[in-house]
């Protein structure tokens, strides 16, 4: 009985949302079979095939042991997860599909009179671990401007949110509410075959980034009083749409800056907070918008994606008490005056890397081009310089140098997007990219449910008490 009970609501949530649907001006236009999804269906076949084998012939082998220093060290270097898209070295840092950020930025398709990589192309890297062409790249943009509108009911919550709220708290609450136009859901609830589970998680991955600049622009104009969101241009691409949303697409400068940002914040393989976290809400066959709004409350912590924030309101106090153009001297002191109150040097540091992140370098190479003179790049230039030393001396940090965040916010300032607390939004809009290809790949090859095994200290006093 509680069970027929159950499935008549069920069915009439289902019914009911499918009347929403119709009566809502949300409507997905998008082609349904894209030049991607019939890439990703040849693919598949192959992967699972590659896959099988490796398992076959090597499935039964030890990757190393496991210290108990792991299990309360926060699982560092412990070899826990499949993740396609990309690999982390700590020297060398990332590669997307066996690509670097400079083999990137020479191979991805471009916009037209642009010279950054456009970040459909690094999507279609990522998923198929092939560089797609121009029209291949081209037809993405079309495809992810069509369906870019967000639901009515969607865009009310934002605007029923106090400005006070966290522009990342607002993120996670769209993104979760996009769950209710899921195809995934919908067609799990319908009875889907788990070999077809990948197909409604393309669709919902493809929704899912092509409806984040709507979101991070009605987030942007809401809290910070911009004006009007104006529509998507179907004739642009994701990067420049993005850019007009937050009311900066005039700015050709942005709008490359933008390209860049989304390429380089896309992916770093499966461990970090994030990426990791949405791979193991999926695993519960929660959809792409309930995985993706829970990798949006990992990137939204201090130590992840909102150091961005941190680091610009770590300069600006800086600033406010030694003055611009500051020395060497007052600087270093600031950096110790940090760390002596128990705080960490913002921007700095890796769970892994041991080496400057590319991605700094890659911003770094881009203000030289774009904005050499600027002061705020002058300070992060000199920061680099005496920041790495003071973490040394300090003798904690495994890693002395800088990180992504250490420079994005300098560069978004210098174009007039100086509203910090926005900055986490865009590296979430980028974090999709990689999260969702991970996503699809997860259900195509019929990932499990995540569950490792976890121990209490007294178990552990117990097994190694006679050893
Ligand atoms: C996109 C990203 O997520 S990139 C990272 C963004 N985060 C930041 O920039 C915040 C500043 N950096 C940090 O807090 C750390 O370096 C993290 C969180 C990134 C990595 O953490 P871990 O892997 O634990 O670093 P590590 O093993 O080097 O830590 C050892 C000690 O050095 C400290 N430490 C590490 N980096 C820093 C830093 N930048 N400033 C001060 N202390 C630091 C740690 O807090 C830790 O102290 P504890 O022993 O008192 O707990
Ligand atoms: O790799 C990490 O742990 C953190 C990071 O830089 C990212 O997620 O981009």
């Amino acid at each position: 009985m509680a069970s027929s009970l159950s499935s008549r609501s069920i069915l009439n949530a289902s019914k009911s949302r499918a009347a929403w649907a119709r009566s809502s001006r949300f409507s997905t236009t998008a082609t349904k079979n894209s030049a991607l999804k019939e890439r990703l269906a040849q693919l598949i076949p192959q992967q699972l095939e590659r896959v099988k084998a490796v398992r076959a012939e090597h499935g039964a082998k030890s990757f190393g042991e496991v210290k108990v220093d792991q299990l309360y060290g926060g699982m560092r270097g412990l070899p826990a997860l499949i993740w396609d898209g990309s690999v982390l070295d700590a020297d060398e840092g990332i590669r997307f599909r066996g690509k670097t950020i400079p083999e990137c930025q020479e191979l991805l398709p471009k916009a037209p009179g642009g010279s950054e990589p456009l970040p459909e192309g690094l999507f279609w890297l990522l998923l198929t671990g092939e560089v797609p062409t121009q029209e291949q790249v081209a037809e993405l943009s079309k495809d992810w401007a069509a369906r870019a509108a967000i639901p009515s009911f969607v865009e009310e919550l934002l605007d029923r949110c106090p400005p006070t709220l966290h522009p990342m708290s607002q993120f996670s609450l769209a993104v979760t509410a996009l769950n209710h136009d899921s195809a995934f859901a919908k067609a799990y609830q319908d009875g889907i075959s788990k070999k077809e589970y990948w197909g409604p998680t393309f669709e919902d991955s493809m929704d899912l980034i092509a409806k984040l600049p709507n979101i991070a622009g009605r987030i942007y104009r809401n809290v910070f009083g911009q004006g009007k969101l104006p529509a998507i241009d179907p004739s642009k691409d994701y990067s420049h749409n993005l850019a007009t949303l937050l009311g900066f697409g005039d700015n050709e400068g942005f709008v490359e800056l933008m390209r860049l940002y989304i390429t380089i914040h896309s992916d770093h393989e499966g461990g970090n907070v994030s990426a990791h976290t949405g791979k193991l809400v999926g695993s519960a066959l929660s959809d792409p918008f309930l995985a993706f709004g829970a990798s949006l409350n990992g990137l939204a912590g201090p130590l992840h994606g909102l150091a961005n924030q941190e680091v610009l309101l770590w300069l600006r106090k800086m600033q406010n008490k030694i003055g611009e153009n500051a020395s060497d001297e007052a600087v270093k002191e600031y950096v110790w005056s940090t760390l002596k109150g128990g705080q960490v040097v913002p921007g700095y540091g890796h769970a892994v890397l041991r080496k400057t992140d590319p991605r700094y370098t890659a911003q770094r190479e881009f203000a030289l081009k774009h904005l050499p003179d600027d002061p705020m790049f002058k300070l992060v230039g000199q920061i680099y310089n005496l920041v790495p030393g003071i973490l040394l001396e300090a003798g904690k940090a495994k890693n002395p140098w800088p990180n992504v965040d250490a420079h994005s916010g300098v560069l978004l300032t210098y174009y007039g997007l100086t509203q910090m607390q926005f900055y986490t939004v865009l590296f979430g809009v980028s974090r999709a990219f990689g999260v969702a290809a991970q996503l699809i790949w997860d259900r195509a090859l019929g990932a499990p449910l995540e569950r490792p095994k976890s121990y209490s200290t007294a178990a552990i006093e117990k097994i190694f008490a006679n050893k």
